[in-house]
């Protein structure tokens, strides 16, 4: 602190707004990791009655599996039953998919939607063309499905499942589009939720968290639900919310120990918020503990962040980067008193990082994981240093810097360290080649990120943006360039999606977390930066999934 406070140097010190939690998530820091045992025991029974009515054997006697299996997945319990869901969507692809074409449900715009997005949700290939019967002579949709709110809205949602070259998707979600907006007042009570929060949020983009917490409302009031599904969901939505509470809890234990709040004075404070990032990525309690390390390193990384955005003279940074070259504890004497903090922070995470590792028999995976460590901080500098000299980097440049700078392949690492035995020595090689499913992950997440943070961010000297470097190269307004962003965004969707059809690089699981990140972006960033804001919409998020139980 004294360091801080009797520096006369000129610093960037952004106006950021204070903490919307606190140590709220305190009180269940020394609560018990354990579920409680009887509504364990209830949800096990449970599991068994859905999973009875997801026998294979049913298939034949009701296609209504396909509305039972959108129903499981979008109340957040798809996790128990991947093994049975796999079973029946194979089924069904394997007798009533032709020449990529389903086959049954005839003229049912809404079953054969849902059908068409459950499995391309589970990287099945299945062709838009089925969408054609729903056209007129003239090639447009026909304003006969108008009327079709069900159907329109599973059209809508399926669209998001496009891949580059699908004129017909693009189409379906323009017309369907149109048509919700206009019908969403004139509707219902319960479709008119609907319509709305799917034009807000699309299901495929959401986080499935959120989903569930909104469907479980939903499917209760559909007369024709399953009441043990229902209530297993409930019942598990709320034994998942005790453990992440008494995550958050232990993260800010840890955080509130180390008196981050005092010594580091001009960071964010984002403990919770950036908990909630890791939580989007994974739920399972499997992952309880690679969680509470990911929650620690994304508060860590904010911290850098504003180190290097922000508060670091450019001397001071330089020093920081080298010990970080050397991630050596015999660094921590060349450092200024603030940076010898949060450099402590780091080698004791690297400690906890290296201990998981251990645990998951994978040390060789540290190597990997310093690696993308040091080509993250490198690209802080880089930027650091563009800022310093007012370098103006083409828009390849900042590409190519961003894409290192943005933390990804570094978190996705450490994510994967939880993930089991499946992870192997080739899926962190993979992770550290550049694949095409995580960079369209990190334009996904640096553009929306920069759409609507920029003019925060200029508000004090601050690294340049895509925006400001497509206006420049190309001498266009800021609305051209935002537009030129979204395009780009809306590309890279198209490549993640097609990078999760089968056979896909590496196993469903692991792109999964990377496609959790991307919708992590579009549930937080979508129209500001609710990270960095996060009274608003985050808080409404973060109540939701973990300070309101589902009331039973
Ligand atoms: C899951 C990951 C990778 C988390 C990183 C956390 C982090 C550094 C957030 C900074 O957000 P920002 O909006 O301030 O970023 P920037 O400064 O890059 O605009």
């Amino acid at each position: 602190m004294s360091s801080i406070a009797n520096s006369d140097m000129h610093r960037n010190v952004a106006d950021f707004q204070p903490s919307v939690w606190g140590d709220y998530f305190l009180r269940y820091a020394s609560e018990s990791m354990e579920h409680d045992q009887s509504i364990a025991a209830q949800i096990e029974t449970l599991k068994n009655d859905v999973r009875k009515i997801l026998d294979i054997k049913n298939i034949e006697k009701s296609l209504a599996t396909v509305h039972l299996i959108d129903s499981i997945c979008r109340l957040g319990v798809s996790y128990h039953f991947e093994k049975e869901i796999e079973e029946v969507l194979q089924h069904i692809h394997k007798n009533y998919v032709q020449n990529g074409e389903i086959i049954i449900f005839e003229n049912n715009l809404c079953s054969l939607a849902v059908l068409f997005r459950l499995l391309r949700q589970q990287g099945l290939h299945v062709s838009p063309d089925v969408f054609n019967k729903f056209k007129d002579e003239d090639g447009n949709f026909s304003e006969r499905i108008i009327g079709d709110v069900e159907g329109l809205l599973s059209l809508y949602e399926a669209t998001q499942l496009m891949v580059h070259g699908e004129d017909i998707l693009e189409e379906a979600l323009a017309f369907t589009t149109t048509h919700l907006q206009s019908i969403a007042n004139q509707l219902s009570n319960s479709h008119a939720i609907q319509v709305k929060n799917s034009l807000r949020q699309a299901l495929y983009k959401n986080l499935p968290r959120l989903e569930a917490r909104n469907y479980i409302f939903i499917y209760e009031q559909d007369p024709s639900h399953d009441k043990n599904l229902l209530l297993l969901a409930k019942l598990d939505f709320n034994m998942l919310q005790r453990l992440h509470q008494k995550e958050f809890g232990k993260v800010c234990k840890w955080w509130k120990e180390l008196s981050v709040r005092n010594k580091l004075p001009y960071a964010r404070d984002r403990l919770t918020e950036s908990c909630f990032w890791a939580l989007a990525v994974y739920i399972e309690p499997q992952y309880s503990t690679t969680r509470i390390i990911m929650m620690k390193q994304i508060i860590t990384m904010t911290v850098i962040d504003d180190t290097y955005d922000a508060y670091g003279t450019i001397g001071e940074l330089e020093l920081f980067t080298e010990a970080i070259e050397r991630l050596d504890i015999s660094c921590l004497d060349n450092l200024p008193d603030y940076m010898r903090f949060l450099y402590g922070i780091i080698l004791d995470l690297y400690g906890q990082i290296e201990q998981e590792m251990r645990n998951n028999g994978r040390v060789y995976a540290l190597n990997y994981h310093i690696k993308e460590f040091k080509k993250y901080i490198q690209a802080y500098m880089t930027e650091a240093r563009w800022l310093k000299n007012n370098y103006k980097p083409t828009l390849e440049e900042y590409i190519r810097i961003s894409l290192e700078s943005s933390g990804y392949v570094f978190m996705i690492t450490t994510c994967y360290i939880g993930m089991g035995d499946i992870a192997t020595e080739d899926i962190f090689k993979w992770v550290s080649n550049d694949p095409k499913v995580i960079n369209a992950a990190i334009i996904i997440g640096r553009l929306m990120d920069d759409i609507v943070s920029n003019e925060f961010e200029q508000e004090r000297e601050h690294v340049t943006s895509f925006l400001e470097c497509y206006m420049r190269q190309y001498n266009v307004s800021r609305e051209a360039a935002i537009q030129e962003g979204r395009n780009r965004i809306a590309d890279a969707w198209k490549d993640m999606n097609k990078e999760c059809f089968r056979p896909t690089e590496v196993p469903m699981p692991f792109l999964t977390r990377i496609l959790n990140l991307s919708r992590f972006m579009d549930v937080v960033y979508k129209d500001k930066d609710n990270f960095t804001h996060p009274a608003g919409e985050m808080k409404t998020f973060i109540k939701a999934l973990l300070v309101e139980p589902v009331p039973l």
